[in-house]
């Protein structure tokens, strides 16, 4: 029997569209409360130094390191106690051979000091002295002038996905407003003459849509913002009308449905004829999700995914999210969430295919256990129940009970 598809290799899939995106990187400037998971447009350098000044780490006291050289518990060292840095206060007075200030965690170092002694390892004695216990060296319990950040260095780069730790580095250097790219506008197509609205009732042998909600959400996710198309019937004039409409203000348009062998699989046809090059792979070596779509219309991409829910869902996590990624502007190596886990039983593999298997993650005495959910890719629960993805390499004939594997988080 011969293939249905000429299958094409997930590898391969960004050399179809290389340099071929329309790749719109318009910017707006928002504030940093709103900047979470935005793409910064522009480089940020520092324009001043974290800390601004050389402050403690710890409470104790500030010395001259060299002054509590040889210091223990049998033989302490003595120190003049000279003041107190006051928190938030600039610390005037300055250190000499032989003295001591108070400091608090977060204070400013005087001039003169160059370490801090933890409380722990002193005694005051009286008023105006303290025995030092232990030795510090120099630039310990403390963090010195742009230590964090070093004015004009490169803080965060262009392409950059702002998390939450970068969103407080920007605000420690008091930087309220980013420029960022403006997010790539999908849009979202269901297709089938079976698919009805989720508000609606369905009658015997129609189902709701479930996938316009399932990659929408996705979308959004990876970073985009979602044009909400609706559920298009397996009719040609509708199916070109409304998919050539929206290339219009899309930079990319996912339809899932339609894309199997079948007399009202028209997607194919529609997509060729709506402008070139059209059509560039019908079938990728990926499991579940063999029967993808992946054309061009001039410079806009269209990702054709297949119906079952389970399917659309894998392929826009493993081949939608890079593209949806470039044109958001956002540098593709950025860390994706991924844990280790052992798996819980062997599993088989078709040779031909990359596969993905839906798991559970179980914690069991302190491991983590990947436990796959072994049901057809057209029930959405085997998505609901699982927590990620682990993927079985291409050429490999399945994976051990117990082995190591990654699991891609959803
Ligand atoms: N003879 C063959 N039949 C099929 C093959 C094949 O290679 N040879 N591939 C199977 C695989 S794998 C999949 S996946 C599906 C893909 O089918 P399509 O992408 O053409 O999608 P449809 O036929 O329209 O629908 C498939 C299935 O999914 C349901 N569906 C579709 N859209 C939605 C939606 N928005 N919400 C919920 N459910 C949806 C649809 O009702 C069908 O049950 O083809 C296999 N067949
Ligand atoms: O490969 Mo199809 O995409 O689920 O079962």
């Amino acid at each position: 029997m011969s293939e249905l598809f000429q299958l094409v290799e997930i590898d391969k899939i960004p050399d179809f569209f290389e340099g071929k995106l329309a790749v719109n990187l318009a910017t707006e400037k928002i504030n940093i409360t709103k900047a979470k998971a935005r793409v910064l447009a522009r480089d940020i350098i520092s324009q001043i130094d974290l800390p601004p000044f050389s402050r403690s780490t710890m409470d104790g006291f500030a010395v001259k390191a060299i002054d509590t050289f040889g210091a223990s518990e049998s033989m302490p060292v003595y120190l003049d106690l000279v003041g107190e840095i006051l928190m938030g206060e600039e610390a005037e007075q300055e250190i000499k051979a032989g003295q001591a200030i108070k400091i608090a965690t977060g204070g400013m170092l005087p001039k003169g000091a160059d370490a801090v002694v933890m409380v722990e390892y002193t005694e005051t004695l009286g008023e105006d002295m303290i025995e030092v216990f232990k030795s510090v060296a120099s630039r310990e319990n403390i963090v010195v002038k742009g230590e964090d950040i070093d004015q004009e260095s490169l803080l965060l780069k262009q392409g950059h996905l702002l998390r939450a730790q970068d969103i407080g580095a920007l605000a420690g250097i008091g930087i309220t407003e980013v420029e960022v790219f403006v997010k790539p506008v999908v849009t979202v197509f269901s297709t089938g003459d079976e698919l009805v609205a989720p508000e609606e009732s369905p009658k015997l042998g129609q189902i709701r849509d479930i996938n316009t909600y399932l990659v929408g959400s996705l979308v959004e996710e990876t970073g985009g913002t979602v044009n909400y198309g609706g559920i298009i019937a397996d009719n040609k004039e509708e199916l070109k009308n409304k998919i050539g409409a929206s290339l219009k203000n899309s930079d990319l348009v996912i339809l899932s449905g339609g894309s199997s062998v079948g007399t009202k699989d028209l997607t194919i046809e529609v997509l060729n004829e709506l402008g070139e090059p059209g059509v560039l792979v019908h079938g990728i070596s990926i499991k579940p999700g063999k029967p993808t779509i992946l054309a061009l219309i001039g410079d806009t991409p269209v990702i054709g995914l297949p119906g079952h829910p389970a399917s659309a869902m894998t392929v826009l996590k493993i081949v939608g999210t890079p593209i949806i990624q470039k044109l958001a502007g956002q540098e593709l190596n950025q860390f994706q969430g991924s844990v280790s886990a052992k798996l819980s039983r062997n599993l088989a593999s078709d040779k031909g295919r990359e596969e993905y298997i839906r798991v559970k993650l179980v914690k069991e005495n302190n491991q983590l256990w990947a436990y796959p959910i072994l049901g057809k890719s057209s029930l959405i629960t085997t998505m609901v129940e699982a927590d990620g993805l682990v993927k079985i390499d291409l050429g490999k004939e399945g994976l051990d009970q117990g082995e190591e594997v990654q699991v891609l988080l959803f």
